[in-house]
């Protein structure tokens, strides 16, 4: 029987390399498509085509909607998620059976990535073919869904993909319980598409009856509420059910406990975070890398400096409201539709503060943010 031809697609693509230059070899339908498929920014789009893009053909590809799909040998291939990416050439992937790879990442993928450095990330799911027992290559990476990046559109630097929750850990105590830091990475968590848990750690060292009315609100928002304590233990088995089969990134101010409660809800955990030497002019540094950590009962979490420190994460200020999901029954009722519920006349978000439909804890956790006071 003859073989079935490799499919063949025609696609106008983002000039990531240096090579010969074709001209006049496009037709205008899938040349459309392709400008849908790389999203071009409109800055990139009224360059000369020659400076920006050129046309190629990749074989083994197909488009399904604006996407690129990369052909695989489903004989061949293995499926499974990126661990950690350094460099995002370096790749740790763990395939379904638990067999780790250590892979490169094949140029195509990198030619079909919107943005090169993006290619590949931690979380990302996966198709390789081994080349022997440890090593492989990276075929193709499927959609991504909840992303947590740094960072705007074409500096956007993506830190871990596929995240499906955010643990929001704050202590009860030593350090006191910041709710504008929660607000905070709800608001990163929101960004994100990933749904938040608020975890308040340390409850043996504060009367828990004192937590009740702000964790009451944290859960009429839509979030999970946890109280724990590594010293009893009380919680632990809660958090635990709520990190299973979860993709979880933990999050929160230094000293509040999430080592502690790693180990708690898996001895050993906190110790596998990653780290790497790297070289440079400057001399010898270690960097830590976003590295997902395995749980036994299924599903895995982050906890990485970089992401724990999430007021890198850039939002506008006029986007935080947004993400007040309180305020969104009011909003529609200030007077001025640019209100930005500060010192407005007839600002309904305002008197819903007054009325206390609205926690004044959170309107001043908003106001700190859209005024850019982290203090
Ligand atoms: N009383 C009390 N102390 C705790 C609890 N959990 C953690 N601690 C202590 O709090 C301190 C900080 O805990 P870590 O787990 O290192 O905190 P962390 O959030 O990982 O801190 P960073 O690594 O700096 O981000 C340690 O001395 C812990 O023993 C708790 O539930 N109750
Ligand atoms: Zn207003």
């Amino acid at each position: 029987m003859a073989k079935k031809p490799k499919p063949q697609l025609r696609a106008n693509l983002l000039k990531n390399r240096s090579t010969r230059q074709r001209k006049n070899d496009f037709t205008r339908d899938v040349e459309v498509d392709a400008d849908r498929v790389f999203e071009l920014k409109s800055s990139e789009r009224v360059r000369g085509r020659n400076e920006m893009s050129r046309k190629r053909t990749i074989s083994g590809a197909t488009l399904d909607g604006n996407r690129i799909v990369l052909e695989i040998d489903p004989e061949k291939a293995l499926y499974g998620r990126v661990l950690s990416s350094v460099g995002s050439t370096q790749c740790t992937v763990q395939v379904e059976d638990g067999r780790r790879f250590m892979c490169s990442v094949r140029r195509i993928v990198r030619t079909v990535a919107r943005e090169t450095r993006n290619a590949v990330v931690a979380g990302d799911k996966v198709w390789i073919t081994a080349s022997d027992e440890t090593t492989g290559v990276i075929e193709r990476v499927e959609p991504r869904e909840g992303v947590l990046s740094r960072g705007h559109q074409n500096r956007e630097h993506i830190l871990v993909a596929n995240v499906s929750q955010m643990l929001i850990v704050g202590s009860a105590a030593q350090p006191n319980l910041k709710p504008a830091l929660i607000d905070r990475f709800l608001v990163s968590a929101g960004k994100g598409g990933v749904h938040p848990i608020v975890c308040v750690n340390k409850i043996d060292l504060v009367d828990p009856v004192e937590l009740v009315s702000l964790l009451g609100w944290y859960s009429q928002i839509g979030c999970d509420v946890v109280m724990t304590s590594v010293t009893t233990g009380y919680g632990v088995d809660r958090l635990r059910q709520l990190l299973k089969n979860e993709q979880t990134v933990f999050a929160g101010q230094s000293g509040v406990g999430k080592s502690s409660l790693l180990n708690a809800v898996q001895p050993g955990l906190s110790l596998q975070t990653g780290q790497v030497s790297e070289v440079t002019q400057k001399g010898k540094h270690t960097t830590r890398y976003t590295q997902l950590l395995p749980l036994i009962e299924g599903g895995w979490v982050v906890d990485t400096p970089g992401i724990r420190q999430m007021e890198l994460w850039d939002v506008r200020p006029e986007e935080i409201e947004g993400y007040f999901v309180e305020f969104r029954p009011f909003v529609a009722l200030c007077r001025f539709p640019s209100c930005r519920h500060y010192r407005e006349e007839d600002c309904a978000v305002i008197r819903a503060v007054q009325m206390d439909l609205i926690p004044r804890v959170r309107y001043e956790s908003y106001l700190r943010m859209m005024l850019g006071d982290d203090a």
